[in-house]
């Protein structure tokens, strides 16, 4: 029996429905068993052919009705699920079999249907649940078993099961969207419309709103293929097409293929080149080191190192081994390769379930943004109909009243109905989109949601990360503070002053994952200061090390002017094993050894807190905690080092084989590195501006809480006048419950109840991610009263900025975060706008990125948003305006038993083309200029 996470899919009982999709992404929906059955799709396919096809398009709007033509069933035998998401939209799905051989299930019989490019496969527990639940997921120790690769019968059985690695944008002909166009039901109506003008002898005004209605579906579609063609060549931008593997050989273990990306499986053995490469699938990496940029991904350009895991029965999981994981996209920039052998990874996903496909899945089936606009935009349409129903009948009674004939009657009635609905809506409701895309892409910042710039124009809290966006990335090194004998000595401003040997000089030379790339130092800004503050080499593994390090290449770094003279034994260390900086871990370390010196050192960096309590207690300095609020509060960025000794018998393969835990404890505190955290100029003026238009700011950011307050004040976020409460989570012991703490009570402040006067008071609040956590499970109920007056959120992991953006989205706040990617991605894509700060010039971590490095890009993108909206609003009310005068005009005339002619119907339109040539520019000129021909020539 394989291992579900059946805690997502709970048994259910009614097998003739079941719920699919994912809750936490608000995509779930209902999906209803049905199957064919012959004899209601002849007499459905009779019925349809004798209203000449009608209900065939009926089917298309509303394919719910679809279901008169098959018989409801289990879901157990249906060939057919009629799907409902959670927006109410149907869909007819086919289930589709196959005999496929599934890993650990053995050959099996599978019925499967796809929906959102999403396999789901029918288990008999659990019904219809995704494929890569139904594949059991691996362990560590399985998926880094060396093996020659999948045999030649598996590889062809994985290729049925999981299909083609591919992640295709499908970018339709002119012709098909034309067709899905013209069925559209606005234009069946226009069309309607003219057939009637024709019989009613308005020819030419039929030929004119011909032309109008050609113009706007030409208008639509065009915007339709650039915005597909845009997100098609950004996904082919990081595709590759051919990719090497291994596959068993009975006489010499393995061979090396060349095949096509779209017949990488699961399981597939990939050789990574020693060039690099771009990435066609997510693979675990088996062996050797990788460097890659996943800028693609997460819009942050940092070479970041990859290593493979350790065994273990841990199951495998791409984001919580990010570490270990090649994302499909990203580019590797450099492998490192131990004794000439390959680099090695093997598939774990391919196509749309892979990262970077589901990326692209997000993008292609946005959620919806519950834009009133929109809604209020069906509510005018539905208006305008009931307007049209009420003329109808007043116009059949008043014709009818006159003695009118019937067929006459009829027509001018439905005439009415043909006037009240404007055929341009549609070209004027996405006109102003449109252009301020095109203005938007001039200034820099690149959109992959067009629907999303609407949305900008109604932003009410703007959410910044701190470091690299409000302030700058490169923190220069102000000095440090060593330690010892756990006391702080006092601080060192110049790095030449120090030591070459000391433990702190050690600690910032090794502790990093730096990188030379085409012969420069690459790697994380702070790391690059670092180890530039001190004035070290850095070299790449070369073959003539690989003695001296016992049998690993290590990376090596020395001190450009070598502290003893002795020349037979220069001063180098190489770095053994790194354990590379996770947000959620907030630290780092190294192995390395000292060369010719007998035991190996472990290197500590990191957030000081975290440092803190992995070092021994006597190794700090008992005012630690008062020196480092002294220093953050002056908002300085803070990186603690800490260092420990390994035991003599601790070897090379030790420490390949040693887990972090074991290395990130029982350490000897160093010292502090103290960074200058400036701010960006254009920070400053563009938060202001933000609080002159009252538009709410606040911070979110992973550095010390003190830290971050200090730049809100600085920046502004945080007025001068104003009072920061930190609101602190404190756990007891005794008490089951953490109790909450306020660590500036203000005197006017009693209770975390009495939150009503605090804007008055110039009070806000400032609280951290532990916080945060305790909040959301001890106080539910305080935190929509916390979040209204909390403007700084430090230290927060990755998934809890997530967690905050939806925390508002709850409370009705229209966000927008502004990041640098890695650690905000789920932040900027859960806000309603989200950019990226990034020198790509597009990714796909956010709907908008922006080349331009700073905050003001969230100005211009507000503006843009606001002209679009103004002027979609204006051209609904011109179009309202202009539907009812025309009706009223009609209405009347047609009272009096008068019509008006076809040239006077065509004037009248005039008026209103003339208006729209101005507001949209150039087309409208040339369609302007073509209705004047027209009037003359009748
Ligand atoms: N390269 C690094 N090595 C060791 N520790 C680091 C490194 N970079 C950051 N840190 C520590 O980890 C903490 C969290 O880092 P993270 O990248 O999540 O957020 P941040 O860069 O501080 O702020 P922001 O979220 O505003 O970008 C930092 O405040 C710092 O103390």
């Amino acid at each position: 029996m394989c291992s579900f996470k059946s805690s997502e899919y709970e048994r259910i009982e009614d097998e003739f429905f079941q719920t699919v999709g994912s809750e936490k992404e608000n995509d779930n929906c209902t999906i209803y068993g049905y199957k064919r059955n012959k004899r209601k799709e002849v007499v459905c396919n009779i019925i349809c052919i004798l209203f000449l096809g009608l209900p065939y398009l009926v089917f298309h709007w509303y394919p719910y009705l679809q279901k008169v033509k098959f018989q409801k069933c289990s879901l157990r035998l249906a060939n057919i699920v009629l799907l409902k998401d959670n927006h109410g939209h149907y869909k007819i799905i086919h289930v589709e079999t196959q005999h496929v051989l599934v890993p650990t299930l053995g050959k099996i019989y599978l019925r499967h249907f796809h929906y959102k490019h999403t396999k789901y496969v029918y288990h008999n527990e659990f019904n219809f649940i995704p494929l890569d639940i139904f594949v059991p997921p691996s362990s560590l120790a399985d998926l880094l078993q060396y093996s020659n690769g999948l045999n030649q019968l598996e590889y062809k059985n994985f290729l049925e099961l999981y299909g083609p690695n591919a992640i295709t944008v499908e970018v339709k002909s002119y012709w098909t969207l034309f067709v899905e166009e013209v069925f559209n039901p606005f234009y069946i109506f226009q069309l309607f419309s003219m057939a009637l003008w024709l019989i009613d002898d308005y020819a030419i005004y039929a030929c004119c709103v011909l032309i109008l209605i050609l113009f706007s579906i030409s208008t639509s579609l065009y915007q339709t293929r650039k915005q597909s063609e845009a997100l098609h060549d950004l996904v082919e931008s990081s595709t590759v097409d051919e990719v090497q593997i291994l596959r068993p050989n009975t006489l010499w273990g393995h061979t090396e293929l060349t095949i096509n990306s779209r017949n990488l499986v699961p399981g597939d053995l990939l050789v990574i080149p020693t060039t690099g490469c771009t990435l066609a699938c997510d693979a675990v990496l088996l062996k050797g080191n990788c460097i890659v940029n996943e800028c693609v991904l997460t819009g942050e350009s940092i070479p970041i190192t990859k290593t493979p895991p350790q065994p273990s029965d841990e199951t495998y999981d791409s984001l919580i081994h990010k570490r270990h994981t090649l994302f499909s996209g990203t580019q590797v920039l450099q492998t490192r390769y131990y004794g000439g052998e390959q680099v090695l990874a093997r598939v774990t996903q391919t196509g749309f379930s892979t990262t970077k496909g589901s990326l692209v899945k997000s993008i292609l089936y946005p959620a919806p943004i519950g834009l009133k606009f929109y809604a209020d935009t069906y509510k005018f349409v539905f208006i305008l109909f009931a307007i049209a129903i009420c003329g109808m009948v007043y116009t059949l009674y008043t014709y009818i009243q006159q003695h009118v004939s019937l067929k006459e009657s009829i027509i001018r009635a439905l005439d009415i109905f043909t006037i009240v609905v404007p055929p341009a809506l549609p070209a004027a409701m996405t006109v102003g989109t449109i252009y301020s895309q095109t203005r938007l892409k001039k200034l820099g910042i690149f959109c992959i949601s067009p629907q999303r710039i609407n949305v900008c124009g109604k932003i009410k809290l703007a959410c910044f990360d701190k470091t690299g966006t409000l302030t700058n990335e490169g923190l220069e090194i102000y000095s440090v503070i060593p330690s010892e004998n756990s006391q702080f000595t006092e601080p060192v401003v110049n790095m030449d002053e120090m030591n070459q040997k000391s433990l702190l000089i050690q600690g910032m030379a090794t502790c990093h994952t730096l990188t030379r790339i085409d012969g420069s130092i690459n790697g994380d800004p702070l790391d690059m200061n670092m180890f530039n503050s001190i004035k070290w080499d850095l070299e790449e593994p070369g073959q003539s090390e690989i003695t001296r390090y016992d049998t690993l290449g290590p990376v090596i770094v020395k001190p450009r002017h070598q502290p003893d003279a002795d020349i037979n034994l220069p001063y180098e260390i190489g770095i053994i094993r790194q354990f590379p900086f996770s947000s959620t871990q907030q630290s780092m370390s190294v192995i390395c050894r000292t060369l010719e010196d007998p035991l190996m050192l472990v290197f500590v960096k990191g957030a000081p807190e975290r440092i803190a309590a992995m070092c021994i207690e006597n190794t700090l300095p008992l005012n630690f905690n008062t020196r480092l609020s002294e220093i953050t509060a002056q908002g300085f960025r803070v990186i603690a080092l800490a260092y420990k000794t390994l035991p003599s018998k601790f070897k090379w393969k030790d420490a390949q084989k040693v887990e972090r835990v074991t290395v990130e404890c029982d350490l000897v505190f160093l010292g502090l590195l103290i960074m200058q955290n400036t701010l960006k100029p254009e920070t400053q003026p563009i938060i202001s501006a933000l609080k002159d238009a009252n538009i709410r700011t606040v911070m979110i950011t992973g550095d010390n809480i003190r830290t971050a307050i200090s730049v809100a004040r600085e920046c502004g976020m945080v007025a001068l006048h104003e009072d920061v409460i930190l609101i602190k989570a404190v756990e007891n012991e005794e008490a089951e419950i953490p109790s909450i703490k306020m660590e500036r009570i203000a005197p006017e402040m009693e209770s975390m109840e009495s939150f009503a006067d605090l804007k008055k008071l110039h009070i806000t609040f400032a609280l951290d991610g532990k916080t945060w956590t305790i909040l959301r499970a001890y106080y539910p109920h305080l935190v929509p009263k916390l979040l209204v007056h909390t403007t700084v959120f430090a230290r927060f992991q990755p998934d809890q900025k997530t967690q905050l953006v939806t925390h508002f989205q709850k409370l009705d706040y229209m966000v927008s975060m502004v990041g640098d990617g890695t650690n905000d991605c789920g932040a900027l894509k859960a806000a309603h706008v989200g950019v990226s700060l990034s020198r790509a010039e597009a990714s796909v971590a956010a709907p908008f990125t922006s080349s331009i490095e700073n905050i003001s890009c969230i100005l211009h993108l507000m503006l843009e948003g606001r002209c679009a909206l103004v002027t979609s609003f204006a051209m609904i009310k011109y179009m309202a305006m202009y539907s009812l005068i025309q009706f009223f005009s009609v209405v009347l005339l047609y009272a009096n038993h008068s019509i008006v002619g076809d040239v006077e119907f065509l004037f009248i339109d005039l008026i209103i083309i003339t208006s729209l040539a101005l507001t949209i520019g150039k087309q409208g000129i040339v369609l302007f200029f073509l209705f004047s021909c027209t009037l003359l020539y009748c």
